[in-house]
């Protein structure tokens, strides 16, 4: 819940003009929440002038919440928010947290400025003491790599966090973000120290993003949706975009009748002698992802299906199958090729391997229902729903995670299409015994 206290004229340059909000006004806001919404926590910022916080003041006698107070007094851009910063001092008496920066600080002691960071924190245990607050020590107006902050009682240091410094301009807003985050997180969590960390890492990630939004040509904003937007899953996403793909796979006639029995054992056959052929190029291209692996955690992954492949799978066709009677389909060596052709980079092979996994488990679990121990195809039905293979896909979607986030934008387009390709020509893969048969002598 916001109240407005003062209207700013300002961008990224500076502030050009204030509007105070009438002291009647603001008090008028405080009580429209308060006589309706629960407080769990207040964070109180610009104030503006004397006028307002009487109005704060006396609101604040009215509400029982933690209070984490911001004495904004100056902006980044070196302009007053504060007509005179001595009328702030009633105020501070009611704080659970005080968060003044470097200036602010030396400020309401009325000293000089601290030199370093010994010197910020011993001034903020005296701003503790007189007012019988925490007081929030913050660094980043130092200069240094480093931006410690400390959570400081009048007996000392309670906690301290610190980051590496992030180069960038777009600064504006820090001390707000942080001063908000930690009372909404105090709010749900009743631990001012683990707030803190929590909020400094929100901070931090928000800043780390700040410069990708481009904004002003001063100090522009820190990106509070860092978060979100880096948050969506591409792997959903990518998920979403076979959806259509995905709908007609059920819609196959072969898949209906693998599932109910139904299936022509003949369609069953050239399905598995085709997918034998399919399995055994598959299980080199796994070996390959495996050579091309960045990490030894990749690596194993990968020669280990190519090995479970080899070993597992193809002995399960080889149960139904007469040993190398079949040819390659057009389908399949087009598939196959497919692979081949994606071997570029180790992202790309991996991003066309993903669907032989996802799609497998996703039909293994939705045709896993029908299964019984009568059903003639039961042990094609329990391979893919099994726990092993679900755990082995989730591992190869977060290989293809990594390998993606690491990846530039032109190589993330072809992942994806990599990956798309693949699970069309899954689709036709299925399919591929109820067309003609085109068959190759060529493997
Ligand atoms: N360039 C930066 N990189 C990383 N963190 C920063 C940077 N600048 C400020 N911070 C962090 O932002 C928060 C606000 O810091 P500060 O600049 O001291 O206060 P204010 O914004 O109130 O002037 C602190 O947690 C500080 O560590
Ligand atoms: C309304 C308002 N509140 C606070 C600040 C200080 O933030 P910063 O120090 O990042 O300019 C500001 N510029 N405007």
């Amino acid at each position: 819940m916001c109240v407005i206290t003062a209207l700013t004229a300002q961008n990224t340059l500076g502030v050009s003009a204030v509007q105070a909000i009438d002291g009647e006004f603001v008090l008028a806001q405080l009580n429209a929440i308060s006589a309706d919404v629960q407080i769990d926590a207040i964070k109180i910022g610009m104030l503006a002038n004397e006028e307002i916080i009487r109005a704060v003041n006396g609101w604040l006698d009215t509400v029982d919440a933690p209070v984490v107070l911001d004495p904004v007094m100056v902006a980044t851009s070196g302009d007053r928010l504060l007509e005179d910063e001595a009328v702030l001092d009633s105020l501070l008496d009611r704080a659970s947290v005080i968060t003044p920066n470097l200036l602010e600080l030396a400020s309401l002691l009325r000293e000089p400025a601290a030199a370093d960071w010994p010197q910020v924190l011993d001034q903020a245990r005296r701003l503790a003491a007189k007012h019988d607050a925490l007081v929030l020590a913050k660094g980043g107006h130092l200069a240094g790599d480093l931006c410690p902050d400390a959570l400081v009682s009048a007996q000392g240091v309670l906690a301290e966090f610190s980051n590496q410094r992030h180069h960038t301009k777009n600064t504006h807003g820090t001390g707000c973000t942080l001063s908000s985050a930690l009372a909404t997180i105090y709010a749900s969590g009743g631990d001012w120290a683990s707030a803190l960390e929590q909020a400094k890492a929100y901070l931090f990630r928000a800043i780390g993003a700040a410069d990708e939004l481009n904004v002003g040509r001063g100090h522009g904003p820190v990106n509070h949706f860092a978060h979100f937007f880096s948050e969506a899953d591409p792997m959903d996403q990518w998920w979403q975009q076979i959806h259509e793909l995905r709908g007609s796979i059920d819609n196959l006639e072969f898949i209906a009748q693998l599932a109910d029995g139904t299936l022509d054992p003949a369609d069953f056959e050239y399905y598995l002698a085709q997918d034998a052929l399919y399995l055994q190029r598959y299980a080199q291209v796994l070996a390959e992802a495996s050579a091309l692996a960045p990490d030894l955690d990749a690596q194993r992954f990968w020669a280990g299906s190519a090995r479970e492949i080899l070993e597992g799978e193809l002995q399960l066709h080889r149960s139904y199958l007469a040993e190398g009677t079949a040819n390659p389909s057009a389908i399949t060596l087009n598939y196959v090729n497919h692979l081949a052709a994606s071997k570029r980079s180790y992202a790309e092979l991996i991003a066309a391997i993903l669907p032989c996994y996802w799609l497998y488990q996703d039909i293994g679990k939705r045709l896993a229902s029908a299964n019984h121990p009568e059903h003639p195809y039961k042990q094609w039905l329990v391979t893919y729903a099994s726990e092993e293979f679900d755990l082995a896909t989730e591992r190869a979607i977060n290989m293809v995670r990594v390998a993606w986030k690491q990846a530039d934008v032109d190589l993330r387009e072809r992942m994806r299409l990599a990956f798309v390709r693949s699970s069309e020509h899954e689709v036709a893969f299925f399919d591929q015994a109820r067309r003609n048969r085109v068959e190759f002598s060529t493997a």
